[in-house]
């Protein structure tokens, strides 16, 4: 597998009146042709703001403050809006947590789909007619010939997100975005949506970066998973590697604090809150709420070191402890 898609030092601040939320802070992160790379941490760790500054879809009072974004090999930031408008159709898609309202409520979900067909594939009305049909067989949607007659409104949560991932698979990108494709689905529908982003990446051999808070979804799906804490990267490895040698006291802590079906435990709530990401500590962002903060760590951020080949972390706390727990 090769790098795809390259965040390199990405940081993102958004303005408000009492100074400079700095949502994302200088990450690095890679997706690779063909993976499913999953990005974890607590809610407002700045999951989706990574995921809308790949698509340069940050609005003001947010801006990129520095740092860039390749996907193969095209800076996107450099990139004409008309050019980076058919990349985001195109090449990179992206499907959201809240499709209801993502959807066109007056237009049949089948017209939605084959709208786009023929605006982005440039496909004649019937080419797309028989295109979305196929589209819509591939996320499973029973009986797609009436379904595709009827509107957002008439078809269930978990259906409406089977449409989206159609939508954003019509045009074959290279890299699906999905921010919490689960998020309010039952568990049995949540799983199926789990199967065919799976199933979708085998057959078109797609990139797929999934956003959730769930580590239990990454556990099932995932190749590799990035942590982000309070705007930052602060470990990535292949999945099994992150569950069975977690580096970072945070993920470790969010480990713990999954539930087990094949043991009793108590469950862990993670102890502290996320800083505020208004002049947010200088040092590392984990270190109020940590069990091994020292004094450099509140006041220097730690560097990205390798904790084992393709696992990197950013913690002075394991590196003092390396090869000793
Ligand atoms: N338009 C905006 N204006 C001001 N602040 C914003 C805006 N969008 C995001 N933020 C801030 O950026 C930070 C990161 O938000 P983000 O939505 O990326 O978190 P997240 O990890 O995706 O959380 P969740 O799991 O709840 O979706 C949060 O502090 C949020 O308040």
């Amino acid at each position: 597998m090769t790098e795809m898609l390259e965040i390199s030092d990405l940081t993102v601040h958004f303005q408000i009146n009492q100074g400079a939320i700095e949502a994302v802070d200088h990450i690095n992160l890679t997706i690779r042709r063909g993976e499913i790379l999953g990005l974890v941490g607590e809610s407002g760790s700045g999951k989706s703001v990574t995921s809308f500054a790949i698509l340069r879809l940050i609005r003001p009072p947010g801006r990129v403050v520095s740092g860039s974004v390749h996907f193969d090999g095209i800076d996107l930031g450099s990139l004409p809006e008309e050019q980076m408008r058919r990349m985001r159709g195109a090449k990179i898609a992206m499907v959201s947590q809240t499709p209801r309202t993502a959807l066109n409520p007056l237009l049949t979900v089948g017209r939605q789909i084959s709208r786009l067909l023929m605006v982005h594939a440039g496909l004649s009305t019937r080419e797309a007619e028989k295109r979305m049909l196929e589209m819509l067989r591939l996320v499973r949607i029973p009986a797609p010939e009436r379904r595709a007659n009827q509107y957002p409104h008439q078809l269930s949560g978990g259906m409406c997100q089977r449409i989206m991932i159609a939508m954003a698979l019509a045009t074959s990108p290279q890299l699906l975005l999905a921010d919490e494709p689960t998020t309010g689905l039952d568990v049995s529908i949540a799983a199926k949506i789990l199967d065919l982003l799976r199933e979708l990446r085998t057959k078109t051999g797609a990139a797929i970066m999934l956003v959730t808070h769930d580590l239990g979804v990454v556990a099932e799906t995932c190749d590799r998973v990035a942590v982000m804490h309070a705007g930052q990267v602060v470990e990535c490895a292949p999945v099994r590697d992150l569950f069975h040698n977690p580096a970072h006291p945070y993920t470790k802590a969010l480990v713990r604090s999954i539930p087990r079906v094949d043991r009793d435990v108590v469950l862990e709530p993670i102890s502290g809150s996320v800083p505020s990401l208004v002049n947010p500590p200088s040092g590392c962002r984990y270190a109020g709420r940590c069990e091994w903060a020292m004094d450099r760590c509140r006041v220097s951020r730690p560097p990205i070191v390798e904790a084992a080949p393709g696992h990197v972390v950013a913690c002075y706390g394991f590196e003092e402890r390396r090869g000793t727990c």
